[in-house]
């Protein structure tokens, strides 16, 4: 079933467990997710970035939105768990547009660059506008470390609780996510992993609203080691643990994104298969590896997040 955003968080949140939502570029990761949600009976969030549309419509953004729509619902359809499609990363009126124009479940609007006052601004307006076609909305406050693409910040400013209260009040705002230290991408942290647990657990008190852990891959150690064995250079990559995110959902994270985790696991695939077949050039046998890899990857988040059996 194609799905509100809503609907999957409102029941995640109020039985306690998180929704991973996993970012695609593609087909072929999109049959994996929701494979592994199949077999998990589990609910399932789909996002894009804006960069993610911008590429499946080869620069046209109304089309990439749309060609994801269709693609996401035709999956949706025919099975019997609830899937939700997000814009991820909304930073651009123009994909906001798009993505509501094109029929997803929900979209983010991401101002957190912005000061608190014009975050705060920027995020009603787009609240009100959403909401008029049924659409929710997430927003972030605070920023996150790290480099992805059109997703940066030079150094981690963390959420202020007190802030969020008024923000989720005056914006009328679905979902938050929260800066508690994490960041995008595959070098999260020097040392252990550090989140700021307290500050969390405060954020979901003033608010009650489902949280978002963005930048939340693990990073695990399995795919990385292998795709280093077949010559790639991930030295140092280092995620959030996933003990680390059960205590986040414990203290009211509902939704995980993890894009990161997907990339490396199928990377890792792909390199061993080409590798060890060097005569293969049939694309669906030599992403074949890779896309069982993102498999595992999505039914271990699905389970450790206690998604599993809550379709
Ligand atoms: O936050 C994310 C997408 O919004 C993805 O985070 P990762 O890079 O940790 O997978
Ligand atoms: O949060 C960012 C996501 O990982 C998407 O990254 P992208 O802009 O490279 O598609
Ligand atoms: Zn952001
Ligand atoms: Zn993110």
């Amino acid at each position: 079933m194609y799905v509100s955003t809503k609907e999957i968080l409102n029941k995640a949140s109020k039985e306690f467990y998180a929704v991973p939502a996993f970012n695609i570029n593609n087909l072929e990761f999109l049959m994996k997710i929701i494979e592994g949600a199949v077999e998990k009976n589990a609910p399932v969030i789909i996002e894009t970035s804006e960069g993610a549309i911008k590429y499946a419509g080869n620069g046209d953004i109304y089309r990439g939105a749309r060609l994801f729509v269709k693609m996401v619902r035709e999956f949706a359809e025919t099975v019997n768990i609830p899937i939700a499609l997000h814009l991820d990363h909304g930073k651009h009126m123009e994909f906001i547009a798009a993505a509501i124009r094109a029929g997803y479940s929900s979209v983010m609007i991401d101002a957190s660059h912005e000061p608190f006052k014009e975050n705060l601004k920027i995020t009603k307006e787009v609240v009100k506008w959403a909401h008029a076609s049924g659409i929710s909305v997430e927003a972030e406050l605070g920023q996150l470390a790290g480099i992805e693409d059109n997703v940066s910040a030079e150094k981690n400013v963390l959420i202020d609780p007190e802030e969020a209260k008024i923000f989720v009040e005056e914006t009328g705002v679905d979902f938050l996510a929260p800066a508690i230290g994490t960041s995008h991408g595959a070098f999260k942290f020097k040392g252990e992993a550090k989140l700021d647990f307290e500050r969390l657990k405060r954020v979901k008190e003033l608010t009650g609203i489902p949280l978002v852990l963005h930048g939340a891959s693990s990073v695990p150690e399995k795919y990385v080691k292998l795709a280093e064995e077949f010559e790639a250079n991930l030295g140092g990559a280092k995620g959030v643990p996933a003990e680390e995110i059960k205590k986040c959902v414990k203290l009211g994270i509902n939704k995980v994104n993890t894009d990161t985790d997907l990339r490396i696991a199928f990377v890792a695939g792909l390199r061993k298969h080409l590798k060890e077949n060097p005569k293969e050039f049939d694309p669906r046998k030599y992403f074949k590896e890779g896309m069982n890899f993102v498999k595992e990857v999505v039914m271990d988040r699905l389970e450790f997040l206690g998604a599993a059996g809550k379709a």
